[in-house]
């Protein structure tokens, strides 16, 4: 058995009245992520962690921000694309660990849902995606509620 682990990271400038979706839930806050697509972070930091397990670039390389084809297009798309391309390799999931860090607004509640979301989308279980959240204690651009973050770790695997 052969095992890689992968590493990705995102952040999204936050504006006023805009969705702000997260593992594709619509968290319906007073502001909301900006991007190309839907600007999901966490999705965006999952996927750069199992590109770069498999050693297949970024997010970027391959869903570039100035094609229309992503223009708005939700981000749980992106995850599928990106999973087929590590399936191609012969890599499976393994299990995915991620942080968001933003102040606001709370995120364990929604948390059952995004799982629930990320597990049917690329059918793995959710006992293997563990999604959890701090706040950046106030200071700088998260604090300021000026942008959101995401990292995400993951295992991958094949015979
Ligand atoms: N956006 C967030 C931030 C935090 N949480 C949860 O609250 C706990 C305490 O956060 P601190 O940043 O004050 O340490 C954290 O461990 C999370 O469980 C959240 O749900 N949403
Ligand atoms: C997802 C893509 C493509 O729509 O755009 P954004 O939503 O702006 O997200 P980002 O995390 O900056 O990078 C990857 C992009 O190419």
């Amino acid at each position: 058995m052969k095992i890689k682990v992968g590493f990705g990271f995102d952040v999204h400038q936050l504006k006023d009245a805009h969705p702000f979706i997260i593992g594709g839930v619509d968290l319906g806050h007073h502001k909301g992520a900006f991007g190309h697509s839907d600007a999901d972070v966490l999705l965006h930091a999952i996927c750069d962690a199992l590109l770069g397990a498999a050693n297949l670039g970024d997010i970027g390389f391959h869903f570039k921000n100035t094609d229309p084809q992503w223009k708005g297009v939700s981000s749980i798309l992106l995850l599928q694309e990106t999973v087929k391309l590590i399936t191609e390799k012969g890599w499976e999931i393994g299990n995915i660990d991620a942080m968001l860090c933003l102040e606001a607004p709370k995120i364990n509640p929604h948390i059952p849902q995004m799982k629930a979301n990320i597990a049917s989308a690329i059918a793995i279980s959710e006992e293997d995606i563990s999604i959890k959240a701090t706040t950046n204690e106030t200071m700088g651009f998260i604090g300021r509620e000026e942008g959101v973050v995401a990292y995400a770790v993951c295992l991958i695997q094949k015979n």
